[in-house]
């Protein structure tokens, strides 16, 4: 059985707590969006797809049960919130994109008379509920297109060795995986030799969750230190890196967790192509460049201590940016659902594809 972040049936979310795994598998209930917005910036649920998801479904769970005397009430109710989650965790663009689908969504419903109160709220229902199927074949997709892509990069017909960093996995998306469903793929058609996984710190979601996914779904995998890729890539024959995003610019410059902008700068070093597997929901054409990515700095904490064990000296200063911004002359390609771009070319073709 594969692993499941977020459970939901109408009415009832409940998420698996991130932050107590891999010791321990407790479900959380979620219960409106205040309860959302806490698990988000905890990170008791984390990953941009989930987050998105996440944040869309407890506005649901709180919209279901209530009563609204008006279409402009529940329309209210739905920017408001919606504004609020994004607020949880500001560099994934995912929950942000999702909350302008739906609020202007909420506008045309408004004024379209034809449309009662309870049918607005219905199709808001439907919408959010959609999102879960949607991300898993979304992924599978992505996964299907990435292997394809390592597999031509890497010139020959596989097996390939590859590396990925922080968690994309089922536990950072409805399922299956955005980076690890590409790694997914490659072990379902029996093109994985093996994938090495980074720590991750200061969070450590290499470690914990996607270490844990592997040896859940019995995977070749081996666990590195952050600071052991550049020995990594000389020494074992690393066909690709393939990471997640949390916001791609139109330039093709990717935000993704703090770690990623050195791999690729080693990867370029050593010949390796480098890769960013994300759904079109990771991509934020307004925005031409990284320069213009917020980047969530997080408490020292989570770099003095490691859950209630304090390893750094104390007095010490701490700099904890939770992302950096990887250029985009060291992407090889950007995996999508929609096929591979290459950064350059990213724009035109998504705006072309999408009709923009
Ligand atoms: C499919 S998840 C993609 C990204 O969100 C992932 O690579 C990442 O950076 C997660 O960061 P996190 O801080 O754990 O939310």
């Amino acid at each position: 059985m594969s692993l499941q972040s977020i459970k939901y049936t109408t009415g009832k979310l409940e998420i698996l707590d991130q932050l107590l795994l891999p010791v321990q598998s407790k479900y959380l209930a979620v219960k409106g969006v205040e309860d959302g917005w806490k698990v988000i910036n905890k990170m008791q649920v984390r990953g941009a797809p989930a987050i998105a998801i996440v944040g869309c479904l407890s506005l649901a769970v709180e919209i279901f049960p209530e009563a609204y005397e008006s279409k402009k009430t529940l329309r209210q109710e739905i920017e408001g919130k919606l504004n609020y989650l994004v607020s949880a965790r500001p560099t994934a663009v995912n929950m942000k994109i999702a909350a302008d689908e739906l609020i202007s969504l909420a506008n045309e419903l408004t004024k379209d008379e034809a449309v009662t109160v309870d049918d607005m709220k219905q199709k808001f229902l439907d919408v959010t509920e959609a999102m879960l199927q949607k991300d898993i074949s979304d992924n599978k997709a992505i996964g299907a297109n990435g292997a394809k892509a390592v597999l031509e990069s890497s010139g020959k017909d596989g097996p390939v060795r590859v590396l990925t960093h922080c968690n994309t996995g089922s536990l950072a998306t409805a399922g299956y995986g955005t980076a690890l469903g590409v790694v997914r793929k490659l072990h379902e058609l029996k093109k994985l030799e093996h994938v090495y996984c980074t720590e991750t710190r200061p969070y450590n979601q290499g470690a914990r969750l996607t270490a844990y996914e592997l040896v859940h779904d019995k995977l070749p995998a081996t666990l590195v230190l952050d600071s052991m890729v550049a020995a990594l890539l000389r020494a074992k024959n690393v066909a690709a890196v393939v990471v997640g995003a949390d916001r791609v610019a139109a330039n093709g410059d990717t935000a993704n967790k703090i770690g990623t902008y050195q791999i690729a700068v080693v990867a370029k070093h050593h010949g390796v192509p480098f890769f960013v597997a994300a759904p079109l929901t990771s991509i934020d054409l307004h925005i031409p460049s990284g320069d213009h990515i917020i980047i969530e700095e997080r408490p020292d904490r989570e770099m003095t201590h490691v859950g209630e064990h304090r390893i750094a000296a104390p007095g010490i200063n701490c700099w904890n940016p939770a992302f950096d911004v990887t250029p985009a002359s060291l992407i090889t390609g950007i995996i999508t659902e929609r096929g591979v771009f290459s950064p350059n070319k990213l724009k035109d073709e998504i705006s072309a594809l999408l009709e923009l």
